[in-house]
């Protein structure tokens, strides 16, 4: 508070803290009282908030943050792999492991971070995790906080293998909701999804907007670079855009798998909804020396911003 857009520093929005197991977490603000925290625990965005404070990500109240279980809430990263179809655990290692703070990354291509609060992770892989996946990577990830109080994930995967490989990668995105009954998702109208619901079977939306009265567990394939979460009840709309992540993941468990698991209190599926930028049906391959990038930035407006905008 008290600086002008002008001479806002941005290293100084950042402050590190640890977390009840003694894992470093970055704070990141902007002057208008924004913040977002980072874990080092797989690089998990695990809080955002706006002007007022308010959360705009879910977190359970049963969520466990202890390794090796990633915690059920915020933006956890699914890498290698996205789903449980290989040998590697869901969802990838990348979000159990303990990133490093990369001091000196190599820059950016855009200078996309200008007048934002960001910190850099970088994750390698364990002597543990070449045995599961025997592939050589440096993945780096900016987290970053704009003025305007959007959040942006920069994931840059680098292959330092002296052989090509795969993967599929998500940005779990836990987004906090009224209640799953009033929202509504626009921008996927027409879209074909497989339904991981019925064996990864293909379907194509139909409605005019995904709306919830179930449970939904779906992939959107080779979908816009933009899609909305309308929230009436809470006045609030958010607003994913996408580079580098042709999927969006779509998930909500209900009422009756979320009583199942056991990271997640009674009702809270109400206030949660995932909406991912992902990149799953078509794997990305690297060659040795390849770097690919998946950029996601949410930006929060109110309800009556029209999808028309989009
Ligand atoms: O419990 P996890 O590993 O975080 O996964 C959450 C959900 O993620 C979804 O994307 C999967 O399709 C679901 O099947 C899964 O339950």
């Amino acid at each position: 508070m008290g600086h002008s857009a002008a001479v806002w520093d941005s290293r100084l929005a950042l402050e590190t803290v640890k977390d009840w197991n003694g894992i470093d977490q970055i704070v990141l603000r902007n002057p208008l009282g924004g913040s977002a925290r980072v874990s080092l625990h797989g690089g998990q965005v695990i809080s955002w908030r706006n002007e007022r404070g308010e959360e705009l990500l879910f977190t359970s109240s049963k969520a466990i943050f202890k390794p090796p279980k990633a915690m059920r809430g915020g933006i956890p990263i699914c890498f290698p792999q996205f789903g449980n179809c290989d040998s590697i655990e869901q969802h990838g290692f990348a979000r159990n492991k303990i990133w490093t703070v990369d001091d000196d990354p190599p820059p950016l291509p855009t200078n996309d971070s200008q007048g934002k609060a960001y910190v850099d992770l970088l994750l390698k892989p364990s002597e543990e995790d070449l045995k599961v996946w025997p592939h050589s990577f440096e993945f780096r990830l900016r987290v970053s906080l704009g003025m305007d109080g959007n959040l942006t994930l920069i994931s840059r995967i680098r292959n330092v293998n002296g052989k090509p490989f795969s993967f599929s990668f998500g940005y779990h995105s836990h987004l906090s909701v009224s209640d799953i009954s009033e929202v509504r998702i626009e921008g996927l109208e027409t879209m074909d999804y497989f339904d991981n619901l019925s064996k990864r079977e293909r379907f194509t939306e139909q409605g005019d907007a995904i709306t919830f009265e179930s449970e939904i567990d779906r992939v959107y394939l080779g979908s816009p670079n933009c899609v909305a979460v309308l929230d009436h009840e809470r006045k609030r709309t958010y607003v994913i855009k996408k580079e580098g992540l042709p999927d969006v993941v779509v998930w909500n468990p209900w009422d009756k798998k979320s009583k199942a698991m056991s990271d997640l209190g009674d009702d809270e599926y109400k206030q949660m909804l995932c909406v991912d930028g992902a990149a799953i049906e078509k794997p990305i391959t690297l060659k040795p020396g390849e770097e690919w990038t998946g950029r996601m930035e949410i930006a929060v407006v109110p309800s009556s911003f029209c999808s028309e905008d989009l």
